[in-house]
């Protein structure tokens, strides 16, 4: 996907208006200039930033349709991915946790910059977030399927809708945390990565062991 297909697909699948776009814009912006200080996306990805990680974030939406209302809890956000692009996408209320000083703070100056009133931030450890029952809950590049669930099970409840972007080993990774690991999971293709894809569950719960003899 190029950067104006990256563009064009926003607009043919999302709700964007001017302000939206121009908070876009303007987090691209903020994000770009701030990697002269800190390594907040990966140097290659630099001139693919649409792509790669905008429309990568915003595709999200397109799993989240059947929600519940309620919030939306993204683990890791690291630089605002996909917790800002969703909070200028999206009026839903979404809290981001991010245990690293810095990025806590690039978050919050995002938020306050782009005057996202609905978004927060828990700077902290996911594992230190008080309970609650997300309606979705988003991972990008946070942790494997086992750590990802074990850290947040404490933060959702059967109706909660897990997001998780996993790259080109989506499926395999999905096999290797069945035995531990009930719920409803589906596999769904990347929009910005033929071979990457994107894991979508529900009702997720630490499978029964078996008993003994
Ligand atoms: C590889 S980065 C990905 C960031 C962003 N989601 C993205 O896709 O660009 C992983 C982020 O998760 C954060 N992180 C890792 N373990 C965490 C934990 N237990 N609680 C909160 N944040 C954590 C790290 O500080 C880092 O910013």
């Amino acid at each position: 996907m190029t950067e104006e297909e990256a563009r064009a697909w926003l607009t043919a699948h999302c709700d964007v208006s001017r302000e939206t776009w121009s908070r876009l814009e303007r987090y691209v912006a903020i994000l770009l200039s701030a990697m002269d200080e800190q390594n907040l996306i990966a140097e290659s990805t630099r001139p693919h930033v649409w792509a790669r990680h905008i429309v990568d974030s915003a595709q999200l939406l397109l799993h989240t349709k059947e929600a519940g209302e309620g919030d939306w809890i993204d683990l890791g956000s690291g630089a605002g991915l996909p917790g800002i692009v969703l909070a200028c996408l999206s009026d839903r209320p979404i809290l981001m946790v991010e245990s690293r000083r810095k990025r806590i703070d690039f978050l919050n100056s995002v938020i306050a910059e782009l005057g996202l009133a609905h978004a927060r931030v828990f700077g902290g450890r996911v594992e230190m977030v008080p309970p609650a029952q997300a309606a979705v809950i988003s991972a990008r590049a946070y942790a494997p399927l086992p750590k990802l669930f074990e850290s947040a099970l404490h933060l959702s409840d059967k109706k909660s809708l897990w997001v998780l972007p996993k790259g080109r080993n989506a499926q395999n990774e999905l096999e290797a945390a069945r035995p531990a690991w009930q719920g409803v999971f589906h596999v769904e293709p990347s929009v910005t990565d033929g071979d990457s894809a994107i894991i979508v569950a529900h009702a997720v719960k630490p499978a029964k062991r078996k008993g003994r003899g």
